[in-house]
């Protein structure tokens, strides 16, 4: 218990906290008068860093960019975060555009996120300021907004986020946008080729090409070995660069119409996720643009030539014979006249590039196109092989030859479980199995069966018909593909060969003339 005499009175207190202030005032006064200012802030700094309680923590400012160029770690944070929300978080901003996939999902200012990784928790926080910039020669300033995020952890795990966090956020959030990827698929736009509006030009489209490795009907070998000749082209970069090679690849696709041809290209597209771009050669008059278009192309993209046996009549390949008619035919017209004259010509004898040349087109494509970009695929098709220029088919210009063969037993089981949903045995399969071992059907025909019904029975019966009337009609040809020269690159699956006097594998090109519409991917 205190006694009242040591309890202090009301007004002593005033007193005392009255002379101490004016003490203060007093010692305030005289400091200001008598030191420096450059040195009083020199000894408030050192008095600040001295009492400063010594923060465990590290944090690491990532800016949006640096001068001009985008932070990558700032962009794969942005993509990684968004996928790491969690219930305490209370503003985001979303967003979609028409290219995109999915929605957008990004941090709003001052949100945190907690992130564990190695079993240490990362602490990140969202910036967004904005700020006034004047230049003097602006009448109104304008405002420049700085993004950034904070990322605080325990000083003792720098090497942890320097040497597995920060690598991992960045391929985490390749693979997320790869993911949500939009492919897109080019083609040629010649609506301003005469009209002197620059020539013509990619236009492009979402690629949404249903077809993938799970929906082709190809036999698992073959399927298998594709698949990991392009895991191997992607994963090696590291190697093309050291042996000096430009980082591309090039497949030649043949066999008959309706085996998957184009149904592979988009396989491989959706495989990667590369874009297309569908090169129709026949839109093409001279080098020089096929030139502009190759290098206009752009990186992680697939090249596509359809049809190269019969799309185009290569300049350096014509006769002079030929050369002369070419030369007279276009001397006759006069200008303004020549998109008539393409179809005319094509109606005659086939389609005249001026001065378009495979040796052109070839050349290019091995030197400055492929060592202009990275991660490029170049796809030939045909549906004769035989009929190639050998300078195409020489060792070493296409990587790998794919023949598409027709649907086997196993090829049909596929689409059978696609189509209709049939996952085990039916009592049709060992039928049809024997039946599609002795004839040539393609996947599209067994296809077109399979889509008559949604009942299995009557599906599974029409395609036993076509079967059956096939192996009527049909006694045996060689598929010309694929008794051509086989190469060491070569890949593909060698069916005996049957004469087939169904509509399907007569030359669909060359009768006459060439084949001018496409089927397009
Ligand atoms: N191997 C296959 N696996 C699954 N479906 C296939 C296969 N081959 C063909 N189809 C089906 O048939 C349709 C036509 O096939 P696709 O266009 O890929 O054949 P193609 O070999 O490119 O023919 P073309 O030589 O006429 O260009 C495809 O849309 C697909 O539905
Ligand atoms: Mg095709």
């Amino acid at each position: 218990m205190f006694s009242t005499k040591e309890i202090p009175s009301a007004s002593s207190l005033f007193a005392t906290y009255a002379s101490m202030t004016a003490s203060v005032m007093l010692v305030r006064t005289v400091v200001n008068d008598l030191v420096p200012s450059p040195l009083r802030v020199y000894a408030h700094s050192a008095f600040r860093h001295f009492f400063k309680t010594r923060s465990s923590d590290l944090t690491l400012i990532i800016e949006e960019s640096s001068n001009i160029t985008r932070n990558q770690i700032y962009d794969a944070a942005e993509v990684y975060l968004s996928t790491k929300i969690s219930p305490n978080t209370e503003r985001l901003r979303i967003c979609k555009t028409p290219k995109e996939k999915n929605i957008t999902i990004r941090l709003e200012k001052d949100e945190k996120i907690i992130d564990s990784f190695q079993g240490v928790a990362f602490k990140w926080r969202f910036i967004h300021s904005e700020a006034e910039k004047n230049h003097p020669h602006d009448m109104y300033p304008s405002r420049s907004e700085r993004r950034s995020f904070e990322l605080s952890f325990p000083k003792k795990h720098k090497d942890i986020v320097f040497d597995s966090y920060v690598p991992f956020i960045l391929e985490e959030a390749k693979a997320i946008k790869d993911e949500q990827r939009v492919l897109r698929m080019f083609t040629l736009n010649t609506s301003h080729c005469y009209g002197g509006g620059g020539g013509i030009r990619w236009d492009s489209i979402n690629l949404e090409h249903p077809s993938t490795f799970e929906t082709l009907a190809m036999e698992p070998d073959l399927k298998n070995v594709v698949m990991e000749d392009l895991n191997r082209f992607v994963r090696r970069k590291d190697f093309y660069k050291r042996v000096g090679r430009a980082w591309k690849r090039g497949y030649l696709l043949y066999g008959p119409p309706g085996t998957g041809k184009s149904s592979l290209v988009a396989a491989m597209a959706n495989y990667l996720k590369f874009d297309i771009y569908d090169l129709q050669l026949a839109n093409i008059m001279r080098d020089s643009d096929l030139r502009r278009l190759l290098l206009s192309t752009g990186n992680r993209s697939i090249l596509v030539i359809e049809d190269i046996d019969c799309s185009v009549d290569w300049a350096d390949r014509r006769s002079g014979d030929e050369l002369q008619r070419f030369d007279d035919h276009f001397q006759s017209k006069a200008p303004g006249t020549r998109s008539k004259d393409k179809a005319e010509s094509n109606g005659a004898k086939g389609q005249f590039n001026a001065q378009l040349t495979l040796s052109g087109l070839l050349n290019f494509i091995d030197g400055l196109w492929s060592s202009c970009g990275d991660e490029r695929i170049i796809i030939f098709t045909t549906n004769h092989k035989e009929r190639l220029d050998p300078a195409l088919l020489r060792p070493g210009r296409m990587d790998m030859h794919i023949h598409m063969s027709y649907c086997t037993p196993h090829g049909f089981k596929l689409l059978a479980a696609n189509y209709l949903g049939i996952s085990g045995e039916h009592s049709l399969y060992g039928e049809i199995e024997s039946l599609i071992e002795t004839t040539e059907v393609t996947p599209a025909q067994v296809a077109g069966e399979l889509m008559k019904s949604e009942d299995a029975d009557v599906a599974l019966g029409e395609l036993v018909n076509l079967l059956k009337r096939k192996k009527l009609e049909g006694d045996g040809v060689v598929d010309e593909a694929a008794a051509t020269t086989t190469t060491n690159q070569e890949v593909g699956i060698k069916k005996l060969a049957k004469r087939q006097k169904t509509e399907n594998t007569k030359p669909r090109k060359y009768n006459g003339r060439k084949r001018t519409t496409r089927k397009k991917l």
